[in-house]
């Protein structure tokens, strides 16, 4: 949201993944709801097809028309459980969940964000024999696999096969940190409907804006983008200790793009108390 009033420019947006929770339930935002300023997508990591059809319901009641399944999230607390890019060696449960949710035909269209596979980038092959078994709307694909985390590069050959496989709309993501990768990425893959950046536009911004920015600008953007961060939160309802965490987590990748981040990353995260982050942060920028 705060990007979105800031800068904007971008098409799509999704939420962090939902999932449910201890009690088996999911929690959702009150503010979560469809607006058209907002092109926001609700994401869900789930396994079972009665999770998903629940939460396409929740979604639905709010306004929303697509919701995106995550079969990519890398973290081994996620995947030991058969979720996020854990479920890509079990293509017989991404079909029963499929199967399940295509069979109810709701009005909610169903996009999937996923890697190449969990240890072996082999796993794609069987998933998207499943996944062109049903009307799958968008496929963004990550082309690495899970337990690669970050590390290496994105396998773009890899990418390119299932391009070609792929009839219906596809988005690359990975690694894309300026302008001139997206035009690179997009001359070499044209028929790619467009590009998902993660980290680039958390570093930079600006990284969409034609021109070069200055320093300055840059800065001036991220504590404007920053500032109205936190007027959501306060919006959201969440507690001082709340909004100091969200905080400390914000600056992880801006700071890596200003002169002495890392310094002033380290010291806004040893501070206990909102109003000494605030003096802080006043202090440097
Ligand atoms: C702080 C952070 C949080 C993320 N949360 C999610 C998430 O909830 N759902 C998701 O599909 N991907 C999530 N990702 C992964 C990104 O969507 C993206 O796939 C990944 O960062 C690679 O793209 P990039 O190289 O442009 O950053 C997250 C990434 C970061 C850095």
């Amino acid at each position: 949201m705060a990007f979105n009033s800031i800068v904007g420019n971008v098409d799509k947006y999704f939420t962090p993944f939902y999932r449910l929770n201890k009690q088996g339930e999911f929690e959702y935002e009150k503010q979560l709801h469809y607006s058209p300023e907002l092109n926001l997508v609700p994401q869900i990591l789930a396994n079972s097809g009665r999770d998903l059809l629940c939460f396409a319901r929740d979604m639905l009641d709010r306004g929303f028309r697509e919701i995106n399944l995550n079969i990519g999230c890398p973290f081994p607390m996620v995947a030991n459980r058969h979720l996020g890019s854990g479920l890509l060696p079990y293509p017989n449960e991404l079909n029963g969940m499929l199967e399940a949710y295509f069979s109810k035909d709701l009005p909610v269209q169903l996009s999937v964000k996923m890697r190449l596979g969990w240890k072996e980038s082999s796993d794609i092959k069987a998933i998207m024999q499943v996944l062109k078994r049903f009307p799958i709307s968008e496929l963004i694909l990550h082309p690495r696999t899970g337990v690669q985390k970050y590390k290496g590069t994105p396998d773009w050959e890899k990418f390119g096969e299932v391009v070609g496989c792929w009839d219906g709309p596809i988005v690359g993501n990975g690694d894309i940190m300026t302008n001139e990768d997206i035009q690179d990425k997009q001359r070499e893959f044209d028929t790619v409907k467009g590009w998902m950046i993660g980290r680039g536009l958390l570093i930079n911004p600006l990284l969409l804006s034609d021109q070069d920015s200055s320093c300055d600008e840059l800065l001036t953007t991220i504590r404007k983008i920053h500032d109205c961060f936190i007027e959501n939160l306060k919006m959201f309802g969440y507690s001082d200790p709340q909004i100091l965490n969200h905080l400390k987590c914000f600056w992880e990748y801006p700071s890596k793009n200003i002169d002495g981040g890392a310094r002033i990353y380290k010291k806004l995260r040893k501070t206990g108390k909102l109003d000494d982050y605030g003096s802080v942060l006043d202090s440097f920028i």
